[in-house]
């Protein structure tokens, strides 16, 4: 385990080869105690092979570097609904503000002044026919294997991400270590490539942009990968309000609560807010056109089927900690949050 400034590391060796369930059970009590106090981790040496690693970022650079014409062929559908398929830079905007915290007038004109400087394309399963994917209609000539090689990394994703989810279980000391994957069978989730370009050191200087603000997932558990760039950060758990940097680890698997898990977990488990800074002083390419360096990350949110109602789990609550949520379904919440999001950034679509 790491100090307070950073974020916790867990050896996940014991799910790569049968171990002794004692093992198991240290290790899924070091995840869960990790995802209690910072609500993400660092797993190294998870059972994801390091090739299907190396080649989603390859196939990333390979889609990002083809012209915005090509891409924009498998265009992001307008509004909150479907995520599925390429959005352009600035497109999409996240941020953790809500009409309640914020007047919408206030928010439209912060959202008009700070741009998020990104772009990404999303997959989900080919099974799941409300978020339908969508591919590029040309892609054998202009990117051979992309859309089965991506299908194929949706499905390792899953895999790992339900080998995490049964150790969250046994962490929890749940009666059935299969609750969580039997409602999280795969259907719902949703394999992101981000790309975020270089951009001008001017614009760093004057915090014109931002590559993605301050936000918590609205998933089970997000896996997330990212490249050697940095600039990923989480909210300090014992300082609220200032952020504390995931310094990248090559090939490690960043786990995070999503707010669901927060949810059924009754708040034990926190879905933590996180955000992508701008690169480091040091960091920036200099000459007459000084720009940073551009980033890569691959999120893969883990979602409940969209029907499974997400209630405190009973293990989580007591007389004297009542449960602090209603419950609520992964398609009610969608459509709760999406809502807000839609409103407060129309620019967007
Ligand atoms: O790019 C990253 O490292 C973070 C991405 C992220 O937080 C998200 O897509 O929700
Ligand atoms: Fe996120």
């Amino acid at each position: 385990m790491a100090d307070d400034s950073t974020i916790p590391v867990v050896d996940f060796q014991v799910f790569s080869s049968p171990s002794p369930s004692d093992h198991v059970y240290q290790t899924s009590k070091l995840l869960t105690s990790a995802l209690h106090t910072h609500g993400i981790v660092a797993l190294i040496n998870h059972p994801l092979a390091s090739t299907s690693l190396a080649a989603a970022f390859h196939r990333a650079r390979s889609f990002f570097s083809l012209p915005s014409s090509t891409k924009l062929q498998a265009p992001h559908p307008p509004g909150y609904a479907v995520h599925r398929g390429y959005s352009p830079p600035g497109l999409e905007k996240v941020s953790q503000l809500t009409s309640s915290s914020i007047s919408s007038e206030a928010l439209k004109k912060l959202r008009a002044e700070i741009s998020d400087v990104k772009e990404s394309f999303e997959v989900g399963s080919e099974s799941n026919s409300e978020q339908p994917n969508i591919w590029l209609p040309d892609e054998a000539s202009s990117l051979p294997g992309f859309k089965n090689d991506s299908l194929r990394f949706y499905w390792e994703c899953d895999h790992l991400a339900k080998t995490i989810l049964r150790s969250v279980a046994i962490g929890l000391d749940m009666p059935d270590p299969d609750f969580f994957v039997q409602r999280c069978t795969g259907l719902n989730n949703q394999l992101r490539i981000l790309h975020y370009p270089p951009i001008a050191a001017g614009e760093v200087d004057q915090g014109a942009m931002t590559r993605m603000p301050a936000h918590s997932d609205w998933s089970a558990i997000t896996l997330l990968f990212q490249d050697d760039c940095g600039g990923l950060e989480v909210e300090d758990p014992i300082s609220p309000d200032s952020f504390i940097p995931v310094t990248p680890i090559e090939g490690a698997c960043l786990v995070n609560v999503g707010d669901l898990l927060m949810r059924w977990s009754n708040d034990y488990l926190k879905s933590p807010l996180h955000r992508v800074a701008l690169p480091q002083l040091s960091d920036r390419f200099e000459g007459e056109e000084r720009m940073t360096r551009q980033r890569y990350s691959i999120p893969y949110f883990v979602g409940p089927d969209p029907d499974v109602l997400v209630e405190c789990l009973p293990s989580c609550s007591s007389t004297s900690n009542p449960a602090k949520y209603e419950p609520i379904t992964q398609r009610a919440y969608n459509a709760m949050r999406g809502c807000t999001h839609y409103e407060s950034s129309e620019e967007a679509t």
